[in-house]
This record gives C-alpha cells, sequence and structure tokens, in this order.
C-alpha cells in the first residue's frame, strides 16, 4: 500500500490512526477502552478541520454540502469493494459497488418498499405487533421481566419475513423471545468473524467462500452457523415463488425471477436472490429494534417526555385495545408532533450505520469543501460525527436525548438537513418506509398499552460499540403494567 499521502499533503492527518487498517486494529488493542468513532473522529475534526485522513487513502469528512455531493441521486461515487464484500451476501443489493449497475437491481424491490405500498399492506405489521403486544400482555399479567431488546428483534425479523416471502420464522412465539435464527444475529455482528470480515475482507471473503462451498464446515461456527441458516431460509421461499406462485405478480420476487432487460433489471441466480432476501432480513432486524430499544431506554430515563408522549398517546388512540382505532396507521400516527418527535430523536441517536460508509472517488477527481481529492481516495462520512455535531444540533446538547428540539417547525426544518440515519441519494436504505411504519406503530401502542419500568438495565448495558450497527453491550429489560383506560 502506498503510504508517501501523494493524495495532497494538505489533509491533516490524525497521526494516531493514520496508517493501514492494521494500524486501526493496533490502535485498539493499545487503547482497548478507548473509543476512536466516538472520542477521536469528532475531536480530529474540530482540531483539523472537515476533512481528515484517517487511512493512508481514506478520508473522513465532516461537511453536511459535501455529505449531499457524494450521496445524491446519480452519484458516481461507488460503495468501495474492500468494505462491502460482506461475507454471505455476494452479488446481493448491498454488495454491488457500482451505483449505476445496483440501479436496476433496487428498481426491482423499490415499488414493494415504497410508501403506498407500505400504507396499503400495513395488516401485515398490525398483525406482528398485534402478536408482540399479547406477548407483552401476557408477560405483564406474570410481572416476568421482558428482555426487549429481544422481543424488539422477534418483531422486526417477524415482520420482515412475512413482508418479503408471506412466512416467517415465528420468532414472536419463542420462548422468552429467544429465536434459534434470531437471537445469534447479535453474536454473529459481536463476533471475531465479523470484526476480522470488517478489516481484512479480503481473507474474509476466502473462509466465507470455503464454508458456502461446504456448509458443513461453515456451521461448526456459531456465527455462519447461524447466517448459513437463514441464507437456506430465503434460499427455499425463493425456489418457491419460483415454483408455486410464478404468476402472481403481488409478491416481491415477481420482478427479480421476470426481469425486463429494457428497464434496466439484471438476471441474477436464485442463490443471488436468496442473498437479497437475507440482506433484506439482515438490513432490516436489528435496525429498526435498535431504534426501538434506543428510544425506549432514553423515554424510560425521561419520565418529562414519557408523560408528554403518554398523554399525547391517549387523545389519539381511545382504545389501547384496538390496533384498528387508527385507520391509516403510520399516515396518521406520523401526524401525532410529540410520537414524530420521539422518532426523530430516537433516529438521531441510534444513528443507522454509525462508523464507516466508504465511497470511492470517481477517477476524474473531485472537489469537496475546497480542496481537490484524486480519483480513487476511498472517504467516509460518519452519521455518528454528523448527528452529534453541536454545530448542527444546536437547540438542545447534542447529546441528550431531546424530542423537544423537532417540535418547532423551523428547528424541525433546520435538524432535518443534519439527520441521515437511513443514508441518502443512490444507496440510501430500501426499507426505510417499512422501518418507519414499525416504529411509529411500534412506540404508539407500547407506550399507549403499557407503563413500563427498567429492570436491572444499566447505562453501562446500553452503551454501544461499531458493529456496523450500535451494537449495546447488554439488553434492555424492562417490567410492564397494563396502563388503566
Ligand atoms: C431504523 C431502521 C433502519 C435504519 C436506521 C437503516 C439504515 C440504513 C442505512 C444507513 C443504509 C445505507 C448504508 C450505506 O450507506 O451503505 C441502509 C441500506 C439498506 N437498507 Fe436500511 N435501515 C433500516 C431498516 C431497513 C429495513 C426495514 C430494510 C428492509 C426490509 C432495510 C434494507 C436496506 C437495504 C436493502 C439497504 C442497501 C441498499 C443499497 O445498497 O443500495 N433497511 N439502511
Amino acid at each position: 500500500m502506498d503510504i508517501s499521502f501523494d493524495i495532497s499533503s494538505s489533509f491533516q492527518i490524525s497521526r494516531t490512526y493514520s496508517g493501514c487498517s492494521l494500524n486501526h486494529v493496533r490502535h485498539v488493542l493499545r487503547h482497548p477502552n478507548k473509543n476512536i468513532l466516538r472520542e477521536e473522529f469528532p475531536a480530529w475534526h474540530d482540531k483539523y478541520g472537515p476533512i481528515i485522513r484517517i487511512e493512508p487513502d481514506h478520508l473522513h469528512i465532516r461537511d453536511i454540502d459535501a455529505f449531499n455531493q457524494v450521496h445524491k441521486m446519480g452519484s458516481r461515487f461507488d460503495k468501495e469493494p474492500a468494505l462491502y464484500s460482506f461475507p454471505f451476501s455476494k452479488g446481493s443489493i448491498f454488495n454491488t459497488w457500482s451505483n449505476k449497475v445496483a440501479r436496476g437491481h433496487r428498481d426491482m424491490y423499490a415499488p414493494y418498499f415504497s410508501r403506498t405500498a407500505i400504507v396499503n399492506l400495513q395488516s401485515v405489521d398490525k398483525e406482528n405487533l398485534g402478536k408482540f403486544l399479547k406477548r407483552m400482555d401476557a408477560m405483564a399479567a406474570d410481572s416476568r421481566t421482558i428482555d426487549l431488546t429481544r422481543g424488539f428483534k422477534c418483531l422486526t425479523g417477524d415482520t420482515i419475513l412475512r413482508y418479503i416471502f408471506n412466512q416467517s420464522f415465528n420468532a414472536l412465539d419463542s420462548p422468552g423471545f429467544i429465536h434459534p435464527l434470531i437471537d445469534p444475529v447479535e453474536d454473529f455482528i459481536s463476533d471475531w468473524t465479523f470484526t476480522a470480515a470488517w478489516y481484512f475482507p479480503k481473507l474474509m471473503g476466502v473462509i466465507a467462500a470455503v464454508c458456502i462451498k461446504w456448509p458443513r464446515i461453515g456451521k461448526l461456527n456459531k456465527s455462519f452457523k447461524c447466517a448459513l441458516e437463514q441464507v437456506e431460509f430465503c434460499g427455499q421461499r425463493v425456489v418457491e415463488f419460483r415454483e408455486r406462485e410464478k404468476d402472481q405478480r403481488a409478491h416481491i420476487f415477481y420482478a427479480p425471477l421476470n426481469p425486463n432487460p429494457k428497464k434496466g433489471h439484471p438476471t441474477l441466480n436464485e442463490i443471488t436472490l436468496a442473498r437479497d432476501g437475507w440482506i433484506l432480513f439482515f438490513a432490516g432486524t436489528d435496525t429498526s429494534a435498535g431504534t426501538l430499544a434506543f428510544g425506549t431506554w432514553h423515554l424510560l430515563n425521561n419520565p418529562h417526555h414519557l408523560r408528554m408522549l403518554q398523554e399525547e398517546l391517549k387523545k389519539a388512540i381511545p382504545k389501547s385495545d384496538d390496533l384498528s382505532t387508527i385507520e391509516q396507521g403510520w399516515v396518521e400516527l406520523e401526524k401525532l408532533d410529540f410520537l414524530r418527535a420521539v422518532v426523530k430523536e430516537s433516529l438521531r441517536l441510534f444513528y443507522g450505520i454509525p462508523g464507516k460508509n466508504p465511497r470511492v472517488v470517481p477517477p476524474e477527481g473531485t472537489t469537496l469543501c475546497g480542496q481537490f481529492i484524486p480519483g480513487g481516495t476511498v472517504i467516509s462520512m460518519s452519521a455518528y460525527t454528523y448527528q452529534h455535531n453541536p454545530a448542527y444540533f444546536s437547540t438542545h446538547p447534542h447529546h441528550e436525548f431531546r424530542p423537544e428540539r423537532w417540535l418547532k417547525k423551523e428547528d424541525a426544518e433546520w435538524n432535518e438537513k443534519f439527520l441521515f440515519p437511513f443514508g441518502r441519494g443512490a444507496r440510501n436504505c430500501l426499507g426505510q418506509n417499512l422501518a418507519l411504519a414499525t416504529l411509529y406503530m411500534t412506540f404508539a401502542y407500547i407506550f399507549r398499552r403499557f407503563e413500563l419500568e427498567l429492570f436491572e438495565t444499566t447505562k453501562e448495558d446500553m452503551d454501544w460499540h461499531d458493529g456496523l450497527l450500535p451494537m449495546t453491550f447488554g439488553h434492555l429489560k424492562v417490567k410492564a403494567k397494563r396502563m388503566q383506560e
């Protein structure tokens, strides 16, 4: 690797972090308690300006105009192959580096994730949410502890699988919300294999290829076993769609199984479609569940905000038992000012992808923040550094959960410019409408129906590390009581 810094000597280099990815690993080993992303990136930007070099050919940029330029529709800043070579999802949307190629691929699924499609299919959400609330009712009646970190994942996992395959793991029925195909995802992300894939993508690509070719070997590792079985589940569903439901246009794999080259649709084999299914499941389970857990944790630590939310919900949902009280579900709930503020603030503090989301500068180079950056340079723009920038989120302390920062129209309009938990532009989150519907519906009904109290959950439990998503060190546990009507 060229470490002569020919990119431009004018970029200030954070010396502790410069070097190749190996230096990052070395830095982490030397300072195990130091969270580089949270403690160092913002400080380096404050000291050196909007562009810092975090590896010899990898810059980090904190500037909203630059962000919008890189992440706009039609952007030619492709995903960086090394990081987006996620094992087990070769060929899937997520791993398609070129934005141009990804467009046709995304277009085949996009109609099923449009706002209209999600609004029309909300019965899926309501059905799973009803099941989840029933489980909570039973646990509340027995004064049992509820592990909401797990419960939310079962809810979001079942919701996505029902949405894309019309089948699910029925994780919501599993005792203690511990389901063998949902629970290990957390270990998978926290495991050495995931960390290794992050820093040594090529090596992990080879290991993953061996595991895929000889699954019996792969399944000896707990994390690989979980991923392989999930992909197998998705593969079986794709085959079912091909064989039994090929003429039914109303399923998500109709276009991918019947691609139209005139519309730019790529022809993908069934393995790739299974991997797409897996990516949709993987990308949508811990993300929505994590946002729900973060928001719930903050609300339970802020009785004043909790009361405001509950008062608003009591007026909007007269009967907590009735999921149909609000005909339009998500659409109606979005109009509730405080609930909307809670959802936005929960997304702000969940970040989406808090750390690196590398893109490659197109061959001719580009100018960002007034500086020329040569083609081939890798740049990241971590949501954490934007969503915690006091210059952007200035009405209330940026590190505090303060839904009120979204209540005044002019504040909300300003804040919105700097909030991008779903990314933006060409490669933004395909499932964001489904995620939003789930967040609005779940926050509304859980806080309308129950009084929740934290149970043996500490600040340390809810602290997080960067595992692509913010992964908490412990779980959110509560005791629930039915609220008086
Ligand atoms: C609160 C919940 C969610 C958050 C915060 C979130 C966040 C994100 C972010 C930040 C990206 C862009 C990643 C990048 O720059 O590489 C992304 C991509 C993606 N998300 Fe989500 N997501 C959520 C829920 C979902 C759901 C429910 C689904 C699907 C069912 C989904 C499917 C995807 C897919 C397929 C991509 C890849 C798109 C591409 O590569 O073109 N996400 N998500």
